[in-house]
C-alpha cells in the first residue's frame, strides 16, 4: 500500500495549524456537536423505494432492515424443507450431532427434498422465507464436503460441483421473483432475514432477538449474525439523517445541514458502539467452524469452475459469498460523503463496486440514489464551505474509519490469526481489500482536515479535529506497515483480486 501524494500534502499542511491552542475535549461521548432542530429529519420527498412491495423496504423505522419481521416457520406443505434445516445444523437443540456434522447432509437433501413448484407464489414475506431457506439448503449442500475437510486438514478440498434440480429449481425461480441471485446473500438470508423477536412485543434489542436458521448451532454464530442485526437495527437513523443533510445542502440551509451531520454521526457512533460487542458475543476461536458454509462460488479454489444448477443452466454460475460487505450502513456513508468516487482506481476497488451489486433492490437503488443526489448537490463542497460543517464532515468520515479499523481487527483476529486461506467469504482477497478502503478513507480525512480553517472554529470542534487527524495519521502510518507485512509473509495470492469476471449473469437493477 502505498502513500498518496495527497496525503503527504495533507500531513504537511496540517502541521501548520498551531495545536497548542487546544482544549483536550474527548470526542467520544454520544453528546451531540451541533445543536439538533426537531425540525432536521424526515423523509425526503425525492426517495420512493422502487419496489413497494418486496421485503426490503428502505425507510426511516425500519432503515435497511425487512419492513416485516422475517417468516420464521414455512408453511405446513414446505414441512420437508423446514425439517431437513431443523436437523442440518453441526449440532442439534439437544446437543447431539446433526447432518452436517456426520456428513449426511448430501443424501438427506437428495432423498428427502421435494422439488417444490413456486410458480404460484406471490406472497412477498413467504417469497423471502423460502429464498432463505433454500439458500441455506443450497449452501450446505456444496460446502458441506468441504467443512468436513477443513475440519479434518486444516484445509477447504473442493466442494460439490453440481447443485441438483431439487434446490437449483425452485431457487432460481424464487431469486427471479425477488430479483436476487440464486446464492445465499448477507441480507435476503444468513443475517438480515434470519432473526426472530424473543417476546414478540419487545424491540429487536440484542437480548430479545433469535435466530431462524443456523449452520452450526452454536452460540458464536448466533451471536456473530445477531450483533449484525442488532447494529442495522439503527440504520432508520442513518437513511433519515442523509436524505436530510441532501435536501439541506440542496436547499442551502447551512443550520439544517449541521443538524443532519451531527444526527449521522451519533447514529455512527451507537452502530460502531454495537460493533464492539462482538468480541463478547461470538468468540474470535469459534469463528472458523461455521465460516465454511458462508463462502461463495466465486474466486474460491473450492470451486474453480463455478457450479452447475441442474435443470436451470449448462453453465456454471459463479457468486460472492455471504459476507458484511453486502451491508448498506458503510456504502452509505461512503456515498453521502463522496467517498466511494474518492476511492482508488484499482482491481480492489472494483471488487468492491461489485459487492454493492449483492444486495435487496431497494438497498441497490437507495444507495444509487444517494451516491448520485450527493455529487449533483455537491455535499462535499458544500460542507467544506463553512468550518463548523467541514468538522461535522469529518467527525463523520472518522465514523467510517471507525467502523473500518475495527472491522479490521475483526479479520486479523478472527480469521488472519487461524487460517491462511487467502480469499475472504465474499472472495475478496483478505490482506489488501480491506485495507484499501480504509487507507481511502484515512486518505479523504487527512485532505479534510488540511481544509479546516480551525481557528474559525468553536474550542470543542478544534478539539475534535485535532484528535481525529492525530488519529488517523497514526492509523494510516500503521497500516501501511501491516499490510506490507502481511503480503510478504502470505505471498502474492493473498494481497490480488481474482482476475476472472463473473459468470452468474445475475447482475440486478443498480
Ligand atoms: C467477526 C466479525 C467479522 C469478521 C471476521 C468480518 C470479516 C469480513 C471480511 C473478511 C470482509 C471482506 C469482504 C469479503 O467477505 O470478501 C468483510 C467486509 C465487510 N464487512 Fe465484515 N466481518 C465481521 C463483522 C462485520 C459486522 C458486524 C459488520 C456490520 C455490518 C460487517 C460489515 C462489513 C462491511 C461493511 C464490509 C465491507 C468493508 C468495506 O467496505 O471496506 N462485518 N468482513
Amino acid at each position: 500500500m502505498l502513500r498518496s501524494p495527497v496525503a503527504r500534502l495533507a500531513r504537511a499542511a496540517s502541521r501548520h495549524t498551531p495545536r497548542h491552542h487546544l482544549r483536550a475535549i474527548s470526542t467520544t461521548g454520544s453528546r451531540g456537536l451541533a445543536t439538533p432542530t426537531d425540525k432536521m429529519v424526515g423523509a425526503s420527498s425525492q426517495w420512493a423505494n422502487p419496489f413497494p412491495h418486496d421485503q426490503f423496504h428502505v425507510g426511516s423505522e425500519n432503515g435497511f432492515l425487512p419492513r416485516q419481521d422475517p417468516l420464521a416457520v414455512l408453511p405446513q406443505e414446505y414441512e420437508a424443507m423446514e425439517d431437513l434445516l431443523d436437523r442440518m445444523p453441526l449440532k442439534m437443540a439437544d446437543g447431539s450431532a446433526g447432518l452436517l456434522a456426520t456428513g449426511a447432509f448430501g443424501d438427506a437433501v437428495e432423498k428427502d427434498l421435494p422439488e417444490y413448484d413456486i410458480s404460484k407464489v406471490s406472497d412477498p414475506q413467504l417469497l423471502s422465507a423460502l429464498y432463505r431457506d433454500l439458500t441455506f439448503v443450497a449452501s450446505g449442500y456444496l460446502l458441506e464436503p468441504c467443512d468436513i475437510n477443513y475440519r479434518n486438514t486444516g484445509g477447504y478440498g473442493l466442494g460439490r460441483q453440481t447443485l441438483p434440480r431439487n434446490i437449483a429449481v425452485p431457487l432460481t425461480e424464487v431469486a427471479k421473483k425477488i430479483g436476487q441471485r440464486p446464492f445465499m446473500e448477507y441480507a435476503l438470508s444468513y443475517a438480515l432475514y434470519n432473526y426472530k423477536r424473543v417476546d414478540p412485543s419487545k424491540p429487536l434489542d440484542y437480548d430479545n432477538l433469535e435466530l431462524i436458521r443456523s449452520f452450526s448451532r452454536h452460540e458464536a454464530e448466533h451471536g456473530f449474525i445477531l450483533v449484525h442485526v442488532a447494529m442495522v437495527r439503527n440504520s432508520g437513523g442513518l437513511v433519515d439523517a442523509s436524505l436530510a443533510a441532501l435536501d439541506a445542502a440542496a436547499q442551502g440551509n447551512r443550520p439544517a445541514f449541521n443538524a443532519a451531520m451531527d444526527k449521522m454521526r451519533e447514529t455512527y457512533q451507537v452502530v460502531n458502539n454495537v460493533m464492539e460487542t462482538m468480541w463478547g458475543r461470538s468468540a474470535p476461536e469459534a469463528y472458523l467452524s461455521y465460516r465454511t458454509f458462508i463462502m461463495g462460488t466465486r474466486a474460491q479454489p473450492m470451486f474453480p469452475n463455478g457450479v452447475i444448477y441442474e435443470g436451470v443452466s449448462d453453465e456454471p454460475f459463479q457468486m460472492r459469498g455471504e459476507s458484511g460487505a453486502n451491508d448498506s450502513m458503510v456504502p452509505l456513508g461512503d456515498n453521502l460523503l463522496e467517498l466511494t468516487g474518492n476511492m482508488p482506481v484499482n482491481p480492489l476497488t472494483e471488487v468492491l463496486r461489485d459487492f454493492r451489486t449483492y444486495r435487496p433492490r431497494n438497498h441497490q437503488q437507495f444507495l444509487t440514489y444517494v451516491q448520485q443526489r450527493a455529487s449533483a448537490v455537491g455535499i462535499r463542497e458544500f460542507a467544506m464551505g463553512d468550518s463548523t460543517s467541514a468538522a461535522l464532515y469529518l467527525a463523520n468520515l472518522d465514523q467510517i474509519r471507525a467502523f473500518r479499523h475495527r472491522h479490521w481487527n475483526f479479520t486479523k483476529h478472527y480469521i488472519l490469526k487461524r487460517t491462511k486461506h487467502p480469499v475472504a467469504t465474499g472472495g475478496s482477497p483478505i490482506v489488501t481489500w480491506l485495507p484499501n478502503q480504509l487507507d481511502a478513507v484515512l486518505q479523504q480525512m487527512l485532505v479534510t482536515e488540511a481544509g479546516i480553517d480551525r481557528e474559525a472554529l468553536p474550542p470543542q470542534y478544534q478539539t475534535m479535529v485535532e484528535e481525529i487527524s492525530l488519529r488517523a495519521e497514526a492509523q494510516q502510518r500503521v497500516l501501511t506497515r501491516e499490510v506490507a507485512r502481511l503480503t510478504i509473509e502470505r505471498g502474492a495470492q493473498a494481497a490480488k483480486v481474482d482476475p476472472s469476471k463473473p459468470q452468474d449473469g445475475y447482475a440486478t437493477s443498480a
